[in-house]
């Protein structure tokens, strides 16, 4: 049976091309990043292990179920868990995009457990939030190869904090998601331009 659908293919052309975004502006280097968008039967198009993700081809992009099991012979992600982790516990997020842009890999340099987004107009960008007078925190784990204990860290931190956006791993990148894949790399772009303006700020408040 032939499980790449029209469907399939349509969101994988998203991924590319949101890829092919993220790249140009250099937050997904080195082979680094990974993208996924949820299917209508639960399974998920994921981006295949070590690929560029700045010139990914359709073949680049595969199939997995919900837990992660590849269903057409390719490697997924190395963080694929961090992935349906994702879809599992938020039944309206369609897309997970995964870059490693510096602003996300020095946050924790910078910030220790949290960088808090106060008062800027493109908080609004997120979805469910439509004033400037909004306060959320983007929570910052260590990083760790042992990619199941960080999945249930980041778990176990979501099941006390329902209304996060986007999370940072330490020298590393962040993760964030949403309804599509345009609501996602909005959220990425968005998330992507407050990161720098707190680093920048963090900079001139030095002594
Ligand atoms: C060369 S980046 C190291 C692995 C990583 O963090 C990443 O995002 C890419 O891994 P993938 O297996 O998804 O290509
Ligand atoms: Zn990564």
């Amino acid at each position: 049976m032939n499980l790449k659908t029209d469907e399939f293919f349509s969101k994988a052309d998203d991924l590319i091309a949101a890829g092919r975004f993220i790249d140009s502006k250099g937050w997904v280097p080195a082979t680094s990043g990974n993208f996924s968008a949820r299917l209508a039967d639960g399974n998920i198009a994921i981006t295949v292990s070590g690929r560029h993700k700045g010139q990914l081809q359709r073949d680049d992009i595969m199939l997995i179920d919900p837990n992660g099991q590849s269903l057409d012979g390719q490697k997924p992600s190395a963080e694929t868990l961090l992935h349906t982790s994702l879809y599992r516990r938020y039944p309206d997020v369609q897309a997970v995009l995964h870059p490693h842009s510096i602003n996300a890999t020095l946050a924790a340099r910078l910030f220790e457990a949290e960088i808090v987004l106060e008062d800027y107009e493109l908080l609004k960008a997120l979805a469910g939030i439509d004033t400037h007078e909004t306060r959320i925190s983007i929570p910052i784990f260590a990083n760790d190869q042992d990619i199941p204990r960080l999945a249930a860290r980041v778990d176990q931190f979501l099941d006390q904090h329902k209304d996060t956006h986007a999370y940072i791993i330490a020298g590393h990148g962040f993760y964030t998601w949403g309804g599509s894949v345009a609501e996602t790399l909005r959220h990425l772009e968005a998330l992507e331009f407050l990161f720098d303006c707190e680093i920048r700020l963090h900079g001139v408040k030095q002594p």
